[in-house]
């Protein structure tokens, strides 16, 4: 699972500015006359309080107001010490034949870098959204063999941001979110998305002022509408303007084993909650990030997203989130009675216990179905939506190492449901659960444990 992680953690980065204050751009006004939805389908949305600060969907709700573009923010001063002009860079990229890039890439090393970090721009991908790569040049060339340049029909189902399911509002807590304006599905699409910017970790080996220099390069080489994009995302570190937005809005991401930082604005402006309601992964092949629904979404429902580990105690949760975002989660597993938080933080340890017996596959193993049928059940009193594919996961193991093929069958068809919307479509899990949702008997659990029974050794039984 990918998750959304500000840049510094991403490489243990001690960050100065770690008091947060994330409130800054919010304001309570009532939205303007472009609101969109008629009185009428207002009035068979529950949760109505949600909708009084809505914005439609291809506008941004900036102080109060619904705003179709958003320009760069006064405070930016920044001054590049990159002396070559956007101009001077695009033609230099011009009068090379066949020059992958629209822009002469700019770079920066120094005797901690191997090889040096450059910023290259493609304004032409995904049909003109455009994106920007803060990477060494071996990396971003590993990537520009990937389908998601080489083959422009691979993206044929990204970047469809008209007409979303959806309706963007702003709450005094959390600043702005996104609540369905339909009921969705478990497995309803909510976004697939490419990044406007990849930005590697690494880059941090850089001087500070030079790695900033890629990073305003990169946004300048935009097209309009996605720098529009860019500065319209929230920063609530109030470091760098352009620094604060990658690191309150980046996803993790792997490209070829190697994590990146990525910003895809519209899936940004989904808050968190630690019993979210859909799930993401990132496609490394078409570089687009996939937002789907875990169960049914309400209209006027808000579509929360989980920032963390959200299988972890309550405390846990809180101080990471704090101490990440800057906020304080006031989520209904967060904010529940004393005594029920107490009984979901002692369920949420029980099933790492359990995990763990079911995880062992000697000879002295202790797992039963019946431990596994534990685990489903308590991932499901708990809501965990979002992970229920590793209850089902463990369930189809543990039945196929006792032989009892069509339960294993069962929890396998449930889990590559599950670990797709939640790990992606070519996910280990998913193709391992694929194959036993076939034929267990095919697979490496068959069996493994039904000797241990009588006392015996199970060795031998994998196929
Ligand atoms: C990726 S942005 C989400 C969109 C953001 N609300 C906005 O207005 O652009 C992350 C920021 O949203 C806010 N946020 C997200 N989930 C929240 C929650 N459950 N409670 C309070 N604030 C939240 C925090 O300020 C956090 O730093």
């Amino acid at each position: 699972m990918t998750s959304l992680v500000p840049l510094y953690i991403l490489i243990g980065y001690s960050f100065a500015v770690m008091v947060l204050n994330m409130k800054g751009v919010v304001s309570f006004g009532l939205f303007s006359g472009t609101f969109a939805l008629t009185q009428d389908k207002l009035n068979q949305i529950p949760q109505q309080a949600l909708l009084q600060d809505a914005c439609p969907s291809d506008s941004i709700l900036r102080d109060g107001e619904c705003h179709l573009a958003v320009t760069a923010p006064s405070e930016v001063t920044f001054k590049s010490n990159i002396t070559t002009s956007l101009d001077e860079a695009r033609l230099a990229a011009s009068q090379h034949p066949d020059f992958p890039w629209t822009f002469w890439p700019e770079c920066f090393s120094n005797e901690k870098t191997a090889e040096p970090y450059c910023v290259f721009s493609d304004q032409n991908f995904a049909n003109g959204r455009g994106i920007f790569i803060v990477t060494t040049e071996t990396l971003a060339y590993k990537m520009l063999q990937k389908p998601a340049f080489t083959n422009p029909q691979s993206l044929a189902r990204s970047n469809h941001h008209s007409n979303p399911p959806f309706i963007q509002y702003e709450s005094p807590t959390k600043g702005r979110g996104l609540i369905a304006n339909k009921t969705l599905f478990r497995g309803d699409q909510i976004f697939a998305s490419t990044p406007l910017l990849l930005a590697d970790p690494e880059a941090y080996k850089l001087i500070e002022s030079e790695r900033i220099d890629l990073l305003y390069r990169g946004v300048e080489t935009l097209p309009k509408a996605s720098q529009d994009l860019f500065w319209g995302l929230l920063g609530h570190f109030k470091g760098d303007p352009v620094d604060d937005r990658i690191n309150t809005n980046n996803f993790e991401v792997f490209i070829d084993d190697q994590s990146q930082a990525a910003v895809l604005p519209e899936i940004a402006m989904l808050n968190h909650d630690c019993r979210a309601n859909a799930a993401y992964f990132f496609d490394q092949d078409t570089l687009t990030h996939h937002v789907h629904a875990m169960r049914t979404i309400q209209p006027g429902e808000e579509i929360t997203i989980s920032y963390i580990d959200s299988e972890k105690t309550r405390a846990h949760r809180m101080r990471r989130l704090e101490h990440n975002w800057g906020f304080k989660c006031d989520c209904s597993a967060c904010t529940a009675h004393p005594a029920l938080t107490a009984e979901s933080d002692a369920r949420l340890l029980q099933i790492e216990e359990l995990i763990e017996k079911l995880n062992d596959w000697t000879d002295a193993s202790t797992a039963t179905p019946e431990m596994a049928e534990a685990v489903v059940s308590m991932y499901d009193q708990e809501r965990l939506w979002a992970y229920q594919a590793t209850a089902y996961k463990h369930a189809a193991e543990v039945y196929s190492s006792f032989g009892n093929k069509f339960m294993a069958i069962k929890y396998a068809r449930l889990s590559v449901e599950f670990s797709i919307l939640d790990k992606g479509f070519s996910d280990s899990d998913v193709k391992e659960m694929k194959k036993m949702a076939k034929d267990p008997a095919m697979t490496w659990s068959w069996k493994k444990r039904v000797d241990l029974k009588k006392g015996g050794c199970g060795c031998g039984k994998a196929h």
